[in-house]
């Protein structure tokens, strides 16, 4: 009984497949999706999965960002230390241009960012350490970004890095986006508290 439920575990562990990206600590995460004649499911986490994948990640909260319009740029969005959140990030309509950029003064890829196209279809995912900005831009409308987070929420600790700082110098695919105010007048590099 043990080796078939041990099996059945191993077989699942192929539902998920992990690779590093360049910034350090971060991981591209691959999802089955699996369709049939009604649409499709997805496993998008399970805390075994990834801790069979040396991965540990306890969500805490999980967010829906809906955005209607292309090119909607969230970000560069972080909460400053000690209250960093590890971030899973998915997109589960639409398509996205996800960057994160590494903040943390003491990582190999300080000052680094990194961009991944994320889409319903394509069932991958980011998961960004703590002490690393999060933004996206929206590459179609009625997109919705989806975020399992680990680290509780401390709204005195968020912080905004502009999205088109100059030492950063993320290639965004738009240079004109739709902007909240908080993002449209946040501090660069020089200014920003990280
Ligand atoms: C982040 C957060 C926000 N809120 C409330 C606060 C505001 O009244 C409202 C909208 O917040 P905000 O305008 O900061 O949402 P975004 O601009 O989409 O920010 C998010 O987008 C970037 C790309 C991210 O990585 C973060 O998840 C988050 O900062 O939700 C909460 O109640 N809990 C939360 O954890």
């Amino acid at each position: 009984m043990d080796g078939s439920r041990h099996s059945a575990k191993n077989k699942r562990i192929i539902l998920i497949t992990v690779e590093n990206l360049p910034i350090d600590g971060s991981k591209l995460i691959n999802t089955r999706v699996f369709n049939d004649n009604r649409g499709s499911f997805e496993v998008f986490w399970e805390q075994d999965l990834l801790k069979a994948k040396d991965i540990s990640f306890a969500p805490t909260n999980a967010h829906h960002s809906y955005n209607s319009r292309t090119n909607t740029l969230r970000g560069m969005h972080f909460q400053k230390a000690p209250h960093g959140q590890n971030k899973l990030v998915s997109c589960i309509s639409g398509k996205a241009w996800d960057v994160m950029v590494d903040l943390r003064a003491d990582s190999s890829t300080f000052g680094k960012w990194h961009a991944t196209e994320l889409s319903a279809a394509s069932g991958n995912a980011v998961l960004i350490p703590a002490g690393c900005g999060h933004g996206f831009i929206t590459l179609q409308p009625n997109t919705t970004i989806a975020y399992l987070i680990e680290g509780e929420y401390i709204p005195d600790a968020g912080r905004v890095l502009r999205w088109d700082d100059t030492k950063v110098a993320i290639q965004w695919p738009c240079k004109d986006p739709i902007l909240s105010e908080k993002d449209a007048t946040a501090p660069d590099w020089e200014q920003c508290e990280f």
